[in-house]
């Protein structure tokens, strides 16, 4: 049986004429935290966009918990936990409604214990029954997360999901994530132009370069990168990017 949360293979996607995606294959195992990197516009949240059923391929597949996003939609939807952006939460309602509806449409007899002690911790609780709109950015960003975690999601995805976030919820975030990750519970796939997240939490890191994935370090490069004196994934990526050719 495949450990594969997210499967992507021959990706081609865009918005009306304009292809942004091309011959994307992806792969996120359970128990791996894939950290996406891209300069602006390279098509980072398109991907992710197309990973939670927000966009429709124009071509190629991709399947989350073993179900295509396209043909067993609500199958893999119920496997997938997608971190909603700020402004599009619903801004008349409370975070615990948000929980609630999520938790209801999950099919959850109620919100989870664990997301509601992470809200704790989180420093969310005084917040959890008041309007979204009367909320902090950091704030929302917060209940984004707490709702993608709901339900034991197989595959978590996340768009730049530590912007805003107080250092100290940042690094309660990171762990929770990792010791998710860890648990073999699930895998994590971020969008961001965090570097330091990416050489430190994650397992694998993709760069996507107008569109198509050009290069991935591994674990193992990874682990050098984190000792290396020479700049580290900042100056590998900047080689990348500028001669198209891998610093480590
Ligand atoms: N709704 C849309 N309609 C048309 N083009 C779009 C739309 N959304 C994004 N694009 C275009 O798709 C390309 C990729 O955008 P995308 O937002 O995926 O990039 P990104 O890597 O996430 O960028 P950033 O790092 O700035 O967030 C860009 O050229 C963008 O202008």
């Amino acid at each position: 049986m495949s450990d594969a949360v997210l499967e992507i293979s021959a990706l081609r996607a865009g918005y009306g004429e304009r292809v942004v995606l091309r011959d994307v294959d992806l792969r996120v195992a359970r128990g791996e935290w894939l950290a996406l990197l891209g300069a602006n516009g390279s098509g980072k949240s398109t991907l992710l966009d197309v990973c939670v059923g927000r966009l429709a391929p124009t071509s190629g597949t991709v399947r989350v918990g073993g179900h295509s996003i396209v043909t067993e939609a609500v199958a893999a939807k119920t496997k997938l936990g997608y971190a909603v952006a700020p402004e599009r939460l619903p801004p008349l309602l409370s975070a615990r409604e948000c929980l609630a509806v999520q938790a209801a449409a999950k099919r959850l007899a109620s919100i989870d214990a664990e997301v509601l002690e992470l809200a704790e911790a989180l420093r969310l609780a005084p917040w959890l029954d008041d309007a979204v709109a009367l909320m902090s950015y950091g704030t929302r960003q917060k209940l984004g997360v707490l709702l993608a975690l709901l339900g034991e999601p197989e595959l978590i995805v996340l768009d730049e999901t530590f912007n805003g976030l107080d250092p100290a919820s940042g690094l309660l975030l990171k762990r929770h994530l990792r010791a998710r990750v860890d648990a073999g519970r699930c895998g994590v796939l971020l969008a961001t132009h965090a570097l330091d997240i990416a050489e430190h939490w994650a397992d694998r890191v993709s760069l996507l370069h107008e569109g198509r994935l050009v290069h991935e370090w591994s674990r193992a490069e990874l682990e050098r990168l984190r000792v290396s004196r020479d700049g580290g994934l900042e100056a590998a990526l900047a080689e990348q990017l500028v001669t198209g050719k891998s610093a480590n």
